[in-house]
């Protein structure tokens, strides 16, 4: 690749619009005091190492990494209640902005290594000075409890170059399976905890901006 900063220049305008557009939503959600199924969007490019790892790793030609890669544009939602991912997929679903190629649900069916989310896998236009560029864009939709999981997990294995030992494999397993647990209690009380969220937000308002 001669320039990377000219590839990933579409990636970076695709993540910052979806970015934009996704917040715009939550924001929507918070002005008529409905629970917002967002609690915060995160986004990314993928770093030219880690898009040259994996290249490498699923034997991708570069000259072929903008059609065969999923994830050089990547978007991450991460929501409180497993209900509201749901929600979120269907809105993305029925989207004018993009088109979803791919779903992969990994919260019917977690990975071996523990890890649930469910995946979109979107093709995204971006309007550049050459016309417009059609971007896949990878977008993770997952739970707090997931999202914390996933987190950590991901630096075990970054840590241990993808070779994590086997009884911290195990733990990480059981730590799944105790988050999971949680997002079960959670989604018990969720009526509760919806209530005191909208009572806290009621109070917020009426008090004022803070002096
Ligand atoms: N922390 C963590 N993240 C994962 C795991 N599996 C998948 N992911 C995330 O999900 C992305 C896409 O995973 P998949 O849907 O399995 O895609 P894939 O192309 O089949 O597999 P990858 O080579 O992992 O990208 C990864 O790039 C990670 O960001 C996991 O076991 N642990
Ligand atoms: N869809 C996404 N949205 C937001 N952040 C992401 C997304 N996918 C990965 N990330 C984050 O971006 C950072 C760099 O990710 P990188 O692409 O190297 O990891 P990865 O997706 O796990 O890798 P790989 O798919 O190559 O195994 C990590 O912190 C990772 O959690």
């Amino acid at each position: 690749m001669s320039n990377w900063q000219t590839f990933l220049s579409p990636y970076m305008q695709a993540v910052e619009e979806i970015k934009v557009k996704l917040k715009g939503l939550r924001e929507q959600y918070q002005m008529s005091s409905q629970h917002t199924p967002i609690e915060f969007v995160t986004g990314r490019v993928k770093p030219v190492t880690s898009i040259l790892d994996k290249a490498q790793r699923k034997d991708i030609p570069l000259d072929e990494i903008d059609t065969k890669m999923q994830d050089i544009a990547g978007i991450r939602i991460v929501c409180q209640f497993v209900s509201d991912i749901d929600t979120i997929v269907e809105l993305m679903r029925t989207r004018q902005d993009f088109e979803v190629l791919e779903e992969r649900d990994y919260i019917k069916e977690k990975k071996e290594s523990g890890y649930r989310s469910f995946h979109m896998v979107v093709s995204y236009p971006v309007h550049t000075i050459d016309g417009r560029k059609d971007v896949l864009t990878e977008i993770q939709v997952r739970t707090l409890a997931m999202n914390f999981w996933a987190t950590i997990e991901h630096s075990l294995n970054y840590k241990y170059s993808g070779e994590i030992p086997e009884d911290i494999k195990h733990r990480l397993q059981r730590a799944a399976e105790a988050a999971f647990q949680l997002d079960e209690e959670m989604s018990k009380i969720k009526g509760e905890v919806r209530e005191a969220q909208r009572i806290y937000m009621q109070n917020r308002e009426s008090e004022g901006p803070n002096t």
